[in-house]
C-alpha cells in the first residue's frame, strides 16, 4: 500500500510525503526525470542518487516493445535491471501509443497500433498495459487511459474520457504487482464538467493517487492553468495528485500552487540534448557564439558537477564537435536544476513562505535582482 500524507500547507500549495510499499520515501511536491527506455538518457543511477532524484518514470510502451517485459521480468524487475533502486512510475504506455505509434485504431476492447521500431502489429488491452506493469514491477502503475487531443469538440471528449473510465475500471480489476500502487487518469480535455464527472467516477473505482490526464498537449498555458485551477481543488485532498508530462520551471511552480504534489517531463533531458540550459534569469542556448570565449560557469552560484568544473566556453565546444560528453554535462546541470527547484519549493511550502519565494522566482527570471 502507497502511504501519503501532507505534512504542511500554504494557500493551495501541500508539502507532503509518499513512501511507497518497498519503503522508499519521495518527498513532495517532487519532479521525476523521465527514463523512458530504463534509462535516463546518458546518466548513470548513481549520478542520479547524486542528484538526489527520488523516483523517476518508465515508459511501458517502449519496454514492452523492447527489450519485452517479460524478459525484464525474468531478469529480476526494472528496479534490478537498471540498477535503479529508489522509486518507479511507470505511465500505462496510453500516451505513446497515441503519440508515437504509426496507425493505430482504438476500440471499446483497446488499442490496435504498428511498432514505431519495427512495423510490427500489436494490440493493447488495459488488462495488457497492467500485466506489462506488472512484470516490470514498478512501484506505481498508470492506469490505461486515452489521452484526448487538444482541441476536441465536447461530444469526442465526453466519448473519450467515458471510455477512460471504462478502461480505469478493468485496470483496478486486473492482477498487479507485489507492492504496486495504481493511479486514476482524470481526463475531459478542457471541459470542467467533464473532468469533474471523470473524477467521480474514478474515486467510486478508487485508486491510490490521481493524474490529471490530456494537459501539456498543445493548449494555450492559460487554459492549462484554468482547468487545473477548477480541478485540483476537487481532487481528493488525502491522495497524491500527479500533472503528467509537465512542464516548463514556471508550470512546475503554478502547478504546486495550484496543489499538485508530482510531476514529470522530458524538458531538462531532451533540453539538454539540444544544448538549451535552464538558469536562474531564464534558458540559455549553449551553442551561441556569445560564449565561445566565455570562461564563466553555465549559471554561477550553480552547484551542480558541471558548474564547479567547467566553462560555456568549453560546454559549446563540446556541443559543436557532438562530443558524448555534452549530453551528460549538460543533462546533469538541467537535472540540478530541476531538482533544486523543486527543494526549494518544498522549503517555502514547509516554511509558509511559498508566495514570497515565488515572487523572488519571477523577478529573477524577468532580469529582476539576479
Ligand atoms: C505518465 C502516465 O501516462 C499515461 O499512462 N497516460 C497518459 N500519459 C500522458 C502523458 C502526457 N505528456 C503530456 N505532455 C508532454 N501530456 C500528457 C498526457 C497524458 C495522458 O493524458 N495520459
Ligand atoms: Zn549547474
Amino acid at each position: 500500500m502507497l502511504e501519503f500524507r501532507v505534512v504542511a500547507r500554504d494557500g493551495r500549495a501541500r508539502r507532503g510525503r509518499l513512501v511507497t510499499a518497498r519503503g522508499v520515501t519521495v518527498e513532495t511536491p517532487v519532479f521525476m526525470p523521465v527514463g523512458t527506455q530504463a534509462t535516463v538518457k546518458s546518466l548513470s543511477p548513481d549520478e542520479l542518487e547524486s542528484l538526489g532524484a527520488s523516483i523517476i518514470l518508465g515508459n511501458t510502451y517502449h519496454l514492452y516493445l523492447r527489450p519485452g517485459a517479460e524478459r525484464v521480468a525474468r531478469l529480476g524487475g526494472l528496479h534490478r535491471f537498471m540498477a535503479w533502486h529508489r522509486a518507479i512510475l511507470t505511465d500505462s504506455g496510453g500516451f505513446q501509443v497515441f503519440s508515437l505509434a504509426r496507425t493505430r485504431a482504438v476500440e471499446e476492447e483497446g488499442v490496435r497500433f504498428q511498432s514505431h521500431i519495427d512495423g510490427s502489429s500489436h494490440f493493447i488491452r488495459p488488462e495488457t498495459a497492467m500485466e506489462i506493469q506488472r512484470l516490470l514491477g514498478s512501484d506505481i502503475a498508470m492506469c490505461f487511459d486515452e489521452c484526448t487531443p487538444y482541441p476536441v469538440t465536447r461530444d469526442y471528449a465526453e466519448e473519450s474520457m467515458r471510455r477512460t473510465v471504462r478502461w480505469a475500471e478493468r485496470c483496478r480489476r486486473s492482477r498487479t504487482g507485489d507492492h504496486q500502487a495504481v493511479f486514476g487518469i482524470v481526463q475531459g480535455s478542457v471541459f470542467a464538467d467533464l473532468r469533474k464527472a471523470c473524477l467521480e467516477a474514478l474515486q467510486e473505482i478508487g485508486f491510490e493517487g490521481y493524474a490529471v490526464g490530456s494537459l501539456s498537449v498543445g493548449e494555450p498555458k492559460e487554459t492549462m492553468l484554468s482547468v487545473l485551477e477548477e480541478l485540483a481543488p476537487c481532487l481528493p485532498e488525502e491522495r497524491p495528485r500527479y500533472l503528467m508530462g509537465v512542464g516548463t520551471p514556471e508550470d512546475l511552480v503554478e502547478g504546486v500552487r495550484l496543489g499538485i504534489d508530482m510531476f514529470d517531463c522530458v524538458m531538462p533531458t531532451r533540453n539538454a540534448r539540444n544544448g538549451a540550459l535552464f538558469t536562474s534569469s531564464g534558458n540559455l542556448q549553449i551553442k551561441n557564439s556569445r560564449f565561445a570565449d566565455d570562461s564563466e560557469p553555465i549559471e554561477r552560484g550553480c552547484t551542480c558537477y558541471t558548474c564547479r568544473r567547467f566553462s560555456r566556453a568549453y560546454l559549446r565546444h563540446l556541443f559543436l564537435a557532438r562530443e558524448l560528453l555534452a549530453y551528460r554535462l549538460n543533462t546533469l546541470h538541467n537535472l540540478h536544476y530541476y531538482l533544486k527547484l523543486m527543494a526549494d519549493i518544498r522549503n517555502a511550502v514547509e516554511a509558509g513562505s511559498f508566495e514570497s519565494w515565488r515572487k523572488d522566482f519571477y523577478e529573477r527570471r524577468s532580469g529582476g535582482s539576479s
